[in-house]
């Protein structure tokens, strides 16, 4: 009766593995059974099938897998064994390339566990199940690989990006430049460096009115007999006695008044809060510098001025009519100085 039941249990179990194994079959493309104690490896038909061999036509050993593994993969592949009979993995698991009949590689999840001990808990049965993954491998190589291509272009297009605004920097520095020195061309004497008469009549409107309100005067002034040193020396020398005038003048000038050529050889002064004898003072000492002055190849030089007030009410123009006058004046005898006549 015991034997019968028995009988009977081992009926069951075996049924239960043959459940079991063809559960296997259905979730994997290849089965494996390696026996410990006599170091057969039993594989399934499906396992050959999907490597293209001949049904059970390769060796029953372990070393049939170990020499079909990929050499590169053959490191991890050990370790991660090595990992799950040392007790560190819960079950064996590794994703390598396996030889195939037609000496391709295929990607295979590898995936296994004890299934049997012996008396002394000592493991002798180990279960595997292979999965073909080629096509997810190449997928993922694929999206990895366009992955690279994508950003690859993006820090291309970083690169173009930062390139052209650097060139955009540059073009644009240069405008800022360009129209720096247009401008300041602009409104500069090219000869002397002063400011042109355009840009004293403008500086002057800009700030008529409020010079309005206090006492500032203009001075004319024109060289003397300047014809002569054209004639004399040349009109090159006569530009560089021009270019020189500026020097001689400057010294006895404050920051905020105006000097400017006005045409020729003549020039223009705005004093802003300087009464007319401050202003004839200044000339003075102008008109004595630059008779004073000794200019290239010895010239000599003098300039008369002609010195006129702003008064409340007056126009531009009005003023300069009236400096004007005093210069036609001054001109009468030269090395002069002429101002208003009070009223
Ligand atoms: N070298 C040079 N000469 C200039 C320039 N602009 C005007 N002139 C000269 O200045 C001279 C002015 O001559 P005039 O108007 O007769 O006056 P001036 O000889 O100074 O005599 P007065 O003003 O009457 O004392 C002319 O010979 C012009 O050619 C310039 O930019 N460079």
């Amino acid at each position: 009766m015991a034997e019968d039941n028995g009988e009977q249990e081992l009926e069951r179990l075996r049924s239960l593995e043959k459940t079991l194994l063809l559960a296997l079959d259905i979730v994997s493309d290849g089965i494996w059974d390696w026996h410990r104690l006599t170091g057969i490896v039993k594989r399934n038909a499906r396992w050959y099938q999907m490597l293209g061999y001949e049904p059970f036509s390769l060796p029953e050993t372990v070393n049939t897998w170990l020499e079909l593994i990929h050499p590169d993969d053959y490191p991890a592949t050990m370790a991660a064994m090595q990992r799950y009979l040392d007790g560190e993995a819960p079950l064996f698991s590794a994703r390598y390339r396996f030889k195939k009949a037609d000496g391709d590689y295929i990607w295979l999840q590898d995936q296994a566990r004890f299934v049997e001990f012996d008396e002394h808990g000592e493991p002798v049965r180990m279960l595997g199940a292979h999965q073909d993954i080629h096509h997810q491998v190449q997928a993922e190589e694929e999206q990895r690989q366009h992955q690279a291509y994508l950003e690859q272009l993006n820090r291309e297009l970083e690169r173009k990006v930062q390139e052209r605004t650097r060139e955009l920097a540059e073009a644009n520095t240069a405008l800022v430049q360009q129209l720096a020195l247009t401008r300041e061309q602009a409104r500069t004497d090219y000869l002397t460096g002063l400011f042109n008469r355009r840009h004293f009549d403008q500086v002057l409107n800009e700030q008529w009115q409020q010079a309005a309100r206090q006492v500032s005067a203009i001075v004319l002034l024109d060289l003397d007999y300047f014809k002569e040193v054209n004639d004399r020396h040349g009109h090159q020398i006569g530009d560089l006695v021009l270019q020189t005038i500026p020097e001689l003048l400057r010294p006895h000038l404050r920051h905020q008044d105006l000097l400017a050529r006005w045409g020729g050889e003549e020039f223009i002064l705005w004093l802003p809060d300087t009464s007319g004898p401050a202003a004839m003072h200044l000339s003075e000492r102008l008109r004595h510098t630059l008779a004073e002055a000794r200019f290239c190849r010895d010239i000599h030089l003098t300039a008369s001025f002609g010195v006129a007030v702003c008064r409340p009410g007056d126009t531009i123009q009005q003023v300069l009519r009236r400096a004007d006058a005093c210069l036609y004046r001054a001109k009468r005898e030269r090395n002069k100085v002429a101002g208003e006549v009070a009223p």
